[in-house]
């Protein structure tokens, strides 16, 4: 696993668009093959999204050739609800990049067979020859798309209930209402995640300190979904400061040594 410590939200942000641009465009001087990206909402990712959209309009990276999948949605909000996953994505990404619709995929969390929908995702993914890189956030609780604490290492796409801590969180969302907030949602499972080629995830902040010492440092368990990521032999943690709060001094040390000539965000590109 590779831990890139960044000083603050801001440049967490340019790091982690930086090595996905990089990492798309050196695939693309190699293959014709579109690159298979993996994507997640929340609000860990705006930054992200906000830096690799400034890439695409400059002329540094296109999406023509990418095909996306994203983590999980809602069941039951109408795919137009302005906390749809289908309204961020497209607000916060999609509207501004010059990805076609058509290689949008994103769960249907109104299916009228629920089962068959993800059953129907998977094989998508698989169609494409499995995923070049899934970018993701996590939970306070360490939850990975919608892989609440419990959820199996070895679950695929399929409909989970939320638990009541994730809706509390959400529901800032939601007005702050909890009632607000759907009781189930389609996610991809933590081996869809761990299947693919490479996984990075972003974590800021204070709030998830306990969640990236779970990550990094905790026993390999179900009840820290992200720490299925120690098994994986791709796995990139881009956090800030606050975030590492929880770690101890000699892992922060190792990681801040080790990384020590690949933490400036200007020699990525
Ligand atoms: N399903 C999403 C997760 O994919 C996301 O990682 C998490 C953290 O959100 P935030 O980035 O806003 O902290 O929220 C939701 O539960």
């Amino acid at each position: 696993m590779r831990v890139i410590i960044q000083n603050d939200y801001e440049k967490l942000s340019l790091w982690a668009a930086r090595h996905i641009a990089k990492t798309i465009k050196d695939h693309q001087k190699v293959s014709d093959r579109p690159f298979i990206l993996g994507l997640p909402t929340g609000s860990s990712p705006i930054g992200t999204y906000k830096e690799l959209i400034r890439l695409n309009k400059a002329g540094y990276i296109s999406f023509k050739n990418v095909i996306t999948f994203n983590m999980d949605e809602y069941v039951g909000l109408p795919r137009d609800h302005e906390q749809s996953y289908w309204t961020f994505m497209h607000e916060n990404f999609f509207n501004h990049i010059d990805i076609p619709a058509e290689n949008i995929n994103m769960l249907n969390g109104n299916a009228e067979d629920v089962k068959a929908e993800c059953a129907r995702y998977e094989e998508k993914i698989k169609s494409y020859g499995g995923i070049d890189l899934f970018l993701g956030g996590i939970g306070a609780d360490g939850h990975i798309a919608f892989n609440e604490p419990f959820s199996s290492l070895s679950s695929r796409t399929r409909q989970k209930t939320l638990t009541y801590d994730t809706k509390v969180m959400n529901s800032r969302f939601f007005g702050g209402d909890i009632n607000k907030v759907p009781n189930t949602a389609l996610t991809v499972g933590v081996q869809t995640v761990t299947d693919s080629r490479e996984v990075v995830v972003l974590v800021n902040g204070h709030s998830k300190a306990r969640a990236l010492q779970a990550t990094i440092e905790g026993s390999v368990s179900q009840a820290w979904t992200c720490s299925a990521l120690q098994m994986h032999p791709n796995a990139l943690i881009v956090c800030d400061e606050p975030a590492c709060g929880e770690l101890k001094v000699d892992t922060y040390k190792y990681f801040k040594d080790i990384e020590s000539t690949n933490l400036d965000v200007e020699k990525i590109l």
